[in-house]
């Protein structure tokens, strides 16, 4: 940021959140707090409450619960650890003239614990970097919210600069394809899967800027009206993506996961598109989870582990998972650059 300012910048990472562990409880708990954010489940109040308490709490809690017992570690959840190893590595990048602190949208650790760090480190500017790479309301939004919420309560308020989206940042596309080419260089496959956390589609409706979106042709092109459109910067990161590796249009597909309810959400969904794969005669897939930075239950259980066994059941043989960015040199030097140009 080009402030003038010479003071020291706060740069303030952070991820969705995770359970503290995966016992029912603190997944229940994490549950009720991330889905009864009204820009997550952008129902009525009452409704939500209803839905949250009534049927998520009890039936979906247990259930989640079992899941993220699969995915834990030795060091706790993925999303936790790794945003914990990105802060340290890129704060000691930045070196002394920043103040590198990680917060989590829902749960611990929480971003008032993360803004405090930077007020007591007197920073006089902040970046802020949600670390997902395409702008949705429920992910970024949200956080966006939470910081504004926050810092609107201080004394002194801050410059502050919020990085929206990295949708096609050329260190993010960079690095997804560095991982990938170490796969692609041990063995062909038939087909590349590029599979995006879902979203309702009327939240893309409701971020459409003058009723540009309408969940059409509109999206497949990335230029100012559709700069914050969650489905235009999904097909804007494969496309680029695709183009960093020579995948040719035919030979990939822009798949949405991780469907809640009943309402439609983006399609077409990952879990229909791999058994058409199958029964179309595609053998060996490659398959990216282009939302996350970080591996987590999205990426581990549900595409490394869940679609593969689907794919096998419907007669595919190989389905391998491009591992997220995590702790990757080229992203952490990523990071640095986005914050030093922000
Ligand atoms: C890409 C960013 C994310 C968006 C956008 C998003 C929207 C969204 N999510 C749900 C419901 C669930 N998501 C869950 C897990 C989860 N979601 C994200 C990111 C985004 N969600 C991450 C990183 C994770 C994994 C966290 C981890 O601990 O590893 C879950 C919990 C898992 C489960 O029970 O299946 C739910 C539920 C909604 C409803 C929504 C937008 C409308
Ligand atoms: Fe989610
Ligand atoms: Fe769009």
């Amino acid at each position: 940021m080009k402030s003038g300012a010479t003071g020291k910048t706060g740069v303030l990472l952070v991820n969705l959140g995770t359970p503290d562990s995966p016992s029912v409880p603190h997944v229940r708990k994490y549950l009720r707090e991330f889905l009864l954010d009204k820009r997550v489940l952008d129902i009525a109040a009452p409704s939500r409450y209803m839905l949250v308490n009534g049927v998520i709490a009890p039936f979906r809690a247990p259930k989640s619960a079992k899941i993220y017992a699969q995915l834990w570690t030795e060091r706790g959840s993925p999303l936790l650890f790794h945003g914990l190893d990105l802060q340290k590595l890129v704060q000691e990048k930045l070196g002394k003239d920043y103040h590198v602190a990680f917060g989590m949208r829902y749960q611990s650790p929480s971003i008032e614990a993360a803004l405090a760090e930077l007020q007591e480190k007197v920073v006089d500017r902040i970046v802020v970097l949600p670390l997902f790479p395409q702008y949705a309301s429920a992910s970024t939004g949200s956080v966006q919210e939470k910081v504004m919420e926050l810092v609107s309560k201080w004394e002194v308020i801050p410059d502050i600069r919020f990085i929206s989206t990295f949708c096609n940042h050329p260190g993010f596309i960079g690095t997804f394809a560095e991982i990938a080419r170490q796969h692609m260089s041990k063995r062909d496959y038939d087909h590349f899967v590029f599979s995006y956390h879902g979203l309702p589609e009327r939240q893309i409706l409701k971020a459409s800027t003058k009723g540009y979106c309408q969940l059409g042709v509109c999206c497949n092109t990335y230029h100012s009206r559709n700069r914050y459109c969650y489905r235009a910067q999904c097909f804007e990161t494969s496309r680029q993506l695709a183009k960093a590796l020579n995948i040719p249009e035919d030979k990939y597909s822009v798949t949405f996961q991780s469907r809640l309810g009943k309402d439609p959400w983006l399609k077409p969904y990952t879990d229909f598109v791999l058994k058409d794969l199958a029964a179309a005669g595609i053998k060996s897939v490659l398959a990216f989870s282009p939302a996350f930075v970080a591996d987590c239950l999205e990426t581990t259980i549900e595409v490394g582990k869940e679609f593969k066994e689907e794919f096998e059941e419907a007669g595919g043989k190989h389905w391998q998972l491009v591992e997220s960015l995590n702790t990757h040199p080229m992203w952490v030097d990523t990071v640095a650059e986005m914050v030093q140009e922000a």
